[in-house]
């Protein structure tokens, strides 16, 4: 978060590169854990190479962000080519190794993203689809079942990609979301509020597994 594409500010990548120095690397090559960086900012272009040093496995940016940078200035970072449209941006994010991911706020339709998944060249397909679940800013914020419709929308057409969602999921929200195809659970109150973290995560992915035959 960076204070200009939402109201809050978090940390930043040399937080996430202390955090990796903790984390093995994803399950694929041979770790426990995936760093996906969901970026809630401006200019997402600005700062996928940063992210990728730091250790980022999946950068996540929003469309809304995307769509609206504004090409009048040159980034302050010149290293970095500006990056506008979804589609470069996501291709510029797998020129640089990591996995790419698309988030929409509750006010975006999820029919922006048709054009984009049906791209044919696979280097500009995002890998994962975030379906934002609150309006992105804070955590501790109620969920809105009315974002589910977007994400059955996204499950019917595309079985097998990952799909997230991310706000207000705890153990008495995770039913809806996985009953209409999420397999990727952002939690943060309902986690880090439990007095049994490990327990609510076993619950979260139990959730998942049960309507996804057992994989995520
Ligand atoms: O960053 C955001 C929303 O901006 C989310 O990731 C929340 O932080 C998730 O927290 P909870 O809604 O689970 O408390």
């Amino acid at each position: 978060m960076d204070g200009h594409f939402v109201p809050n500010m978090t940390f930043g990548a040399p937080v996430v590169s202390m955090i990796r120095t903790h984390v093995d690397r994803p399950k694929t090559a041979g770790g426990r854990g995936t760093f996906d960086c969901h970026m809630m900012i401006a200019e997402p272009h600005r700062w996928v190479s940063t992210f990728r040093d730091a250790g980022c496995d999946l950068y996540c940016f929003h469309y809304e962000a995307a769509v609206t940078s504004v090409a009048a200035t040159e980034p302050a970072d010149k290293t970095t080519t500006r990056k506008t449209s979804p589609k470069e941006l996501i291709k510029y994010i797998h020129d640089l190794g990591m996995q790419a991911g698309i988030a929409i706020k509750p006010d975006t339709s999820v029919d922006v993203l048709w054009e984009i998944l049906e791209n044919e060249n696979a280097a500009e397909r995002p890998d994962m689809v975030l379906v934002m679940t609150v309006h992105p800013g804070f955590g501790g914020q109620k969920f809105m079942a009315s974002e589910l419709p977007k994400v059955s929308a996204l499950r019917k057409k595309y079985p097998e990609m990952n799909i997230e969602v991310d706000g207000g999921l705890g153990e008495s929200t995770i039913d809806q979301a996985a009953d209409a195809g999420a397999n990727v659970i952002v939690a943060g109150s309902a986690v880090f509020g439990a007095k049994d973290p490990g327990q609510v995560i076993n619950a979260l992915r139990e959730a998942v597994e049960k309507r996804r035959g057992g994989k995520l």
